[in-house]
């Protein structure tokens, strides 16, 4: 997947104002980024679903601006408002949008893979929200798409639900199914993302590797302590373990509130989205961005 110089504008507001990006074939890639970043705009854009401003988009080696009926039977989309509901049963729903795709996966098995084994003869609209959002799921990869995007794909899930939701999405990668997830879950992209870029604004802040991206400077250990006179101290260092040697060398007996903490996504990914959002939580325009951030990483 291809994407250059993007811009989606609704009025005169730029939703999505210049973004570069490639996903890579068969890796599972996560778009980050606050409420109203301009996520939903650039998937749905990617999708077909939404026409563009500006930019160049290759997916599936198709402009999804004239994706035709062959181009939609690759891809497998889980929205972020899904909602299946109606007098349908979970089977009888797969069963009939199965029969949309030339290569189905066999019903039966869609639904062990979302856990809804128990439920399939009940109808959607009496399942709750999670077992819902389960049904969105399992459209989404009935098809055997080469390209699954997953929009919050498990907002609403319990956490047992989450877990197997994960190893769903693994087994769909090691079959070499090509992933681009969003989410607010920042342990759910740690856990399932190859790559990540975040967006904020309309305007890609940083791509690249899940434990790479925001630059390693924003994944340097934190040490805290107390010292001797109860004065708390905290330090960021490479060599956390040098550095808590000193300070028991120093005091003689073990540290209290002795703590490394290692950052982990989302504080990067927290520190990244700060730096370009004003203090009263609006986020600030697309130039100020581009000075606040410097230049960006090229993928290839
Ligand atoms: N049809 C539309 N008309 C006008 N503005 C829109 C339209 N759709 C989206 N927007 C605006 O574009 C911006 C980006 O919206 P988008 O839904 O892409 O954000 P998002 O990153 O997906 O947010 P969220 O995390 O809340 O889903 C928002 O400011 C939104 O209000």
């Amino acid at each position: 997947m291809r994407i250059r110089g993007l811009r989606k504008v609704y009025g005169g507001f730029a939703a999505v104002d210049g973004i570069d990006l490639d996903i890579h074939h068969g890796e599972t890639f996560a778009l980050l980024g606050p409420n109203g970043a301009g996520k939903s705009t650039t998937v749905e854009i990617l999708e077909g679903y939404r026409s563009r401003t500006a930019g160049e988009v290759d997916v599936l080696g198709v402009d999804p601006a004239h994706g035709g009926r062959d181009w939609k039977s690759r891809l497998g989309i889980v929205l972020q408002s899904g909602g299946e509901t109606g007098l349908l049963t979970v089977r009888e729903v797969l069963r009939h949008f199965a029969g949309l795709y030339p290569n189905p996966r066999p019903v039966d098995e869609v639904i062990a893979a979302v856990g809804l084994e128990a439920k399939a003869n009940t109808r959607v609209a009496k399942l709750s929200g999670g077992q819902q959002r389960r049904v969105d799921v399992a459209l989404g990869i009935v098809g055997r798409p080469e390209l699954l995007f997953l929009d919050e794909p498990t907002t609403g899930f319990d956490p047992e639900a989450r877990q197997q939701f994960w190893e769903l999405i693994r087994s769909l990668k090691a079959e070499g199914t090509t992933i681009l997830l969003t989410t607010h879950y920042l342990d759910e992209a740690a856990q399932l993302a190859d790559r990540a870029g975040v967006i904020a604004a309309g305007r890609l802040l940083d791509v690249g590797g899940i434990d790479e991206i925001g630059g390693e400077a924003a994944r340097v250990p934190l040490v805290r302590w107390t010292d001797a006179a109860g004065e708390p101290h905290e330090e960021r260092t490479d060599e956390p373990g040098l550095l808590v040697a000193s300070v028991v060398a120093e005091l003689g007996r073990e540290p209290d509130g002795l703590e490394i903490v290692r950052p982990t996504l989302e504080d990067v990914y927290l520190d990244l989205v700060r730096s370009v959002t004003a203090i009263d939580g609006t986020t600030v325009g697309a130039d100020d961005i581009a000075g606040a951030v410097g230049s960006q990483e090229a993928v290839a």
